[in-house]
């Protein structure tokens, strides 16, 4: 990750931050990461590899660099949070429960969880403040590898790292200044920036894609979550980051079913399997049924990119990076590309810089179409 040093590391800067199924993320600090290392029991098996091999270098997510905003109005520890939202909305699949229910009940069958989760991604991606409220608390009773916070860039709580909110957060939003718990205003605080416009360079592509959205409710998380009941109904905002994310996963409109006859078609015809990978965006995406200017090849083969592209979405996570602000004015770089906001939080009587970022979005190859055939829990 970025670093003001040069390039030549040694171990001993390096933190081990996290990992997923094909890379290992270690920040550029001042620790080893072995030390650090808390792998869930499946991916132990894994180490480096002996061989010279890649590494990416990207932007540290978590912190708030001089590039974005002159540090000298912010105060205190850089608190940030991790959340993997997953599938927003409700999939043909199953019209009841949310689909990240069917998978917890696949990974409890198979050890990979003690317990299953109690967040429903419905109520997070509801826009009401009620529903998010219950979701993000249902994330920090339980977080498995869908929620973290870290202070400072250090991972502070996570799955196997419950230490005390109050603690963690201590220099960010103080005891003496709010009214309510910690907890709640820390909430609040991730609500706001949730339901902020969420600017980004890709504005264009999203702009053309539709978002007919209205409130789900999730049949297994009936006891935990609550229906709005706000006096004027909540909708999510077509243009926060939640919303962005939430478009860009309903061009899913074939689902796993018909994706893979459609794509055992196309192979039949083709061997070309090079242009589900294409970056460019095709003609017509969003677009449910196929345009007049459309074969028949070019109507499906957009349809699998689409359903693909909605695959990277639902397993993207966002990061929320945020810093409270000591005075009336912050000049920050309006040309940066990151997505940034102030938000004022009333009941801390405080002020936040904060940093929204969308990662974990590489392209998912096109077997995954095929994916959902290895689960016998999930009902088709
Ligand atoms: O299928 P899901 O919803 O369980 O998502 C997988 C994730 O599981 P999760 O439920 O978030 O714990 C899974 O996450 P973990 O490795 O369990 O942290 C991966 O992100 C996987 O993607 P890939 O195979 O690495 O490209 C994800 O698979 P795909 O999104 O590629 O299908
Ligand atoms: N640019 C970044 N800035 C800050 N933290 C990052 C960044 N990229 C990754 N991370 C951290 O490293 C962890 C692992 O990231 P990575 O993308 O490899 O795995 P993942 O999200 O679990 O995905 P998958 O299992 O699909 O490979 C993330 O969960 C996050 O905590």
């Amino acid at each position: 990750m970025e670093s003001n040093h040069n390039n030549d590391w040694t171990a001993a800067e390096l933190v081990y931050r996290g990992e997923g199924n094909s890379s290992i993320v270690i920040a550029v600090k001042k620790v080893c990461f072995d030390q650090f290392r808390k792998v869930k029991l499946f991916r132990k098996h894994k180490s480096l590899p002996d061989e010279d091999t890649f590494a990416l270098l990207m932007p540290d997510f978590c912190d708030i660099p001089q590039t974005i905003a002159t540090n000298d109005n912010l105060i205190g520890p850089v608190i940030s949070v991790e959340i993997k939202p997953k599938q927003g909305f409700l999939s043909s699949l199953d019209p009841y429960s949310c689909v990240y229910s069917s998978f917890q009940s696949v990974k409890l069958e198979q050890g990979l969880i003690t317990r299953k989760s109690g967040y429903c991604p419905l109520d997070l991606y509801s826009g009401c403040r009620h529903r998010m409220n219950i979701a993000l608390n249902q994330l920090l009773s339980n977080p498995q590898n869908n929620f973290r916070i870290f202070r400072d860039l250090q991972l502070a709580y996570g799955e196997g790292l419950k230490c005390d909110i109050d603690t963690i957060l201590h220099g960010f939003i103080n005891v003496t200044e709010t009214i309510g718990s910690i907890k709640d205003v820390f909430c609040n605080l991730l609500i706001e920036a949730l339901l902020k416009p969420f600017h980004n360079k890709n504005e264009i592509l999203y702009s053309k894609l539709k978002m007919k959205y209205e409130q789900h409710y999730c049949n297994y998380h009936r006891d935990i979550s609550l229906p709005c009941e706000c006096k004027e109904k909540c909708q999510l905002p077509y243009d926060c980051i939640l919303g962005t994310i939430l478009r860009t996963q309903m061009l899913d409109t074939i689902d796993h079913r018909f994706a893979q006859d459609l794509l055992d078609f196309i192979l039949k015809c083709s061997s070309d399997i090079e242009k589900f990978s294409e970056l460019t965006v095709p003609r017509g995406v969003g677009s449910i049924s196929k345009l007049d200017f459309e074969s028949n090849e070019l109507f499906m083969t957009r349809k699998i990119w689409e359903f693909l592209v909605s695959l990277t979405a639902k397993d993207c996570s966002i990061i929320i990076a945020m810093q409270k602000l000591n005075s009336a004015e912050i000049e920050f770089n309006s040309d940066t590309e990151d997505a940034v906001t102030i938000i004022h939080v009333p009941q801390a009587r405080s002020r936040f810089f904060v940093r929204l970022s969308i990662i974990d979005v590489d392209q998912k190859p096109f077997h995954k179409v095929y994916k959902l055939k290895n689960f016998k829990n999930i009902k088709i």
